[in-house]
């Protein structure tokens, strides 16, 4: 099986964070302006299934046809949907963004897309401003699946958002192989690394 999986949300409350904590396990701190499409493979219940995954900064302009909003819609299979617990503006945009892609999406697709919302930043309690039920009620009233994660802290959290997603993405059509039409803009996480070590130079 192959997915298109779109990370989206306002800026920095750790998009890049949680991609980068996926593919390579790590927590970096410092991640830049990075926009790719990732793609790795994994084993799930003993099933390969390649995720590509792009990580994409947040935009206004949601209504726009022929938009970058529009374009990612169009290409992803599933949404992880990333607010920081800390950051109600965050949490805001993530109720925004999930009404505008099921409208936008399933009116494409005549299907429900996959989408699961993410309160990042779990770590950070002591400074907490949305309430972990907050995020669960706009779950369940979009239908989406709910999680709070720490990719700073650990991997799990964040490994068990993806495979939640993978999860409800089986039950859909994901039989066939599509190819990764942005050509160009697949990179490996070498490359994060190596435009790191770049950068301190
Ligand atoms: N404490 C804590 N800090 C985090 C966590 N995830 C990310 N950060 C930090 O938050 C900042 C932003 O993280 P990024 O991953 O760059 O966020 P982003 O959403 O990709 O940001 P943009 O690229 O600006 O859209 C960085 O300083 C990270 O180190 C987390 O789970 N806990």
């Amino acid at each position: 099986m192959e997915a298109n999986i779109v990370v989206i949300g306002t800026e920095s409350v750790g998009k890049s964070a949680m991609t980068v904590r996926l593919l390579t396990r790590k927590f970096i701190g410092e991640y830049g302006d990075i926009e790719s499409i990732y793609s790795q493979s994994f084993i799930v219940d003993g099933r390969e299934v390649t995720l590509n995954i792009w990580d994409s900064p947040y935009s206004q302009k949601l209504s726009v046809e022929a938009s970058p909003f529009h374009k990612k819609v169009q290409w992803a299979d599933g949404f992880v949907l990333v607010y920081s617990i800390c950051d109600r503006a965050s949490f805001n945009a993530v109720s925004r963004l999930v009404q505008r892609i099921k409208s936008t999406k399933d009116s494409l697709n005549g299907d429900k897309v996959p989408i699961a919302i993410v309160g990042n930043k779990r770590d950070l309690h002591h400074r907490r401003t949305v309430l972990s039920e907050e995020g669960r009620m706009l779950a369940l009233n979009t239908d989406s699946l709910f999680f709070e994660a720490s990719a700073a802290e650990n991997y799990h959290s964040v490994l068990s958002v993806f495979n939640g997603l993978v999860d409800r993405m089986k039950d859909g059509k994901l039989t066939t192989r599509r190819p990764l039409r942005l050509k160009g803009i697949v990179k490996t996480m070498s490359a994060v690394f190596a435009r790191r070590r770049t950068d301190s130079l």
